[in-house]
């Protein structure tokens, strides 16, 4: 059995997910202690041929947390969680699998996946830890924890591609021009109704920018929107945003990946099947796609119509964005080219070159939900 595994299943697979025991079984019973071991267990596994490996260490001796080493041939990334004293964890492999399975049938990337899986478990062991079924030494746990309507909804710092819908891009010249700060820019966006925030400040000082971006995070924090920087890793860093976006000619995502950590949000821009499908192996969570009309916001962008997007949109697995000359008049049309993993628009002139950036904000989130609802 463990060999037609090794020889037959391995190297098809896209992802195994052994605990510390079957990953020992598969390599002929090495030992695996330690998160150091853990971390050798999966390289010596990848090289069996699955593209992605994740060794879990729920059954690691003498450890407060919960780690489980993810590796995709070039990156490792400890994803840690505290540890559920429960003696009810019948299930969990098979659940994680299949949690992980569902994700990436949504289209998410492999590492967004197994984060959102990774936390479904511990969420169902957690609320279902004290749960007495039968009398023997492991009991079930709870799968459809979810459905409990009692249960507190606490939001989860993982990516939910819903948060695109209406995805707000500042522009710090814009805001200049209306004689508002980032921070009022944000606050009114996001009053309005945006989804997700973008800090593209492209003229602003470091330090400057750094102060800004750090109450804009309070700002987003407070009404649970989450907040990425453009292009600066640094930033981003330095005040704990949840993530950035890059384009083609930045920071390579999975070098973004390595620097930023499993948990944060990376997003890319993409004009062509290729970048997306690059974009998927790097490890990004979503993708930006324009310019899809012309736009005076961005010097000599490329403009690919609402074709471009159709194509990129089809050619990915992962959630997508449309950018580019974006507005309440032609919102509609780009949302009816229909395609599932279309989550929606990014804006930065129809918000932020406007009088009043949150009347603007609801008036086009209005639009969407009404051409989102009739589709
Ligand atoms: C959501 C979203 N999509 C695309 C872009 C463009 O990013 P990039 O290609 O890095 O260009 P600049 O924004 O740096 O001019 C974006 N910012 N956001
Ligand atoms: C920042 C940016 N990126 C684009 C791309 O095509 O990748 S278009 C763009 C500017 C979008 O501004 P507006 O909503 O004002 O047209």
């Amino acid at each position: 059995m463990v060999s037609y595994c090794r020889e037959r299943l391995l190297p098809i697979a896209d992802i195994i997910t052994p605990n510390v025991k079957e990953a020992s079984a598969l390599l002929g019973g090495a030992q695996i202690k330690t998160v150091a071991e853990m971390r050798s267990a999966a390289k010596l596994l990848h090289e069996m041929g699955p593209r992605f490996v994740l060794v879990k260490g729920g059954d690691l001796p003498n450890s407060s947390e919960s780690v489980d080493v993810f590796f995709d041939g070039k990156e490792f990334h400890e994803l840690r969680s505290p540890r559920i004293a429960t003696r009810n964890t019948h299930g969990t492999g098979c659940t994680l699998a299949s949690c992980i399975a569902a994700e990436l049938a949504k289209g998410s990337s492999m590492l967004s996946a197994v984060k959102v899986a990774k936390r479904f478990v511990d969420n169902a062991l957690d609320y279902s830890k004290n749960m007495v079924i039968g009398t023997g030494r492991q009991g079930p746990f709870d799968h459809f924890f979810c459905l409990n309507k009692n249960l507190q909804s606490s939001r989860c710092s993982i990516f939910n591609p819903d948060d695109l819908f209406l995805y707000a891009v500042t522009d710090s010249r814009m805001n200049k021009k209306w004689n508002r700060s980032i921070v009022d820019a944000v606050k009114a966006a996001i009053e309005g109704g945006a989804t997700i925030i973008q800090l593209r400040e492209k003229e602003a000082e470091t330090r400057e920018f750094l102060e800004e971006a750090k109450s804009c995070v309070g700002i987003c924090r407070s009404h649970g929107v989450c907040l990425l920087i453009n292009d600066r890793i640094d930033i981003a860093l330095a005040c704990d945003a949840d993530g950035v976006h890059v384009g083609q000619s930045d920071m390579p995502v999975d070098q973004v990946r390595s620097l930023l950590g499993p948990d944060k949000i990376i997003g890319v821009s993409c004009k062509t099947p290729e970048q997306a499908h690059q974009a998927w192996k790097d490890g990004a969570d979503y993708i930006g796609s324009g310019g899809v009309f012309p736009t005076n916001t961005k010097a000599n962008n490329r403009t690919i119509g609402l074709d471009g997007l159709e194509t990129v949109c089809k050619a990915s697995k992962l959630p997508v964005v449309a950018i580019g000359g974006i507005g309440i008049s032609n919102a509609e049309s780009v949302m009816q080219i229909n395609a599932p993993n279309l989550k929606g628009v990014a804006v930065v002139s129809a918000l932020f070159d406007q009088e009043c950036v949150f009347t603007q904000a609801k008036k086009l989130h209005k639009t969407l939900k009404e051409t989102t609802r009739e589709m």
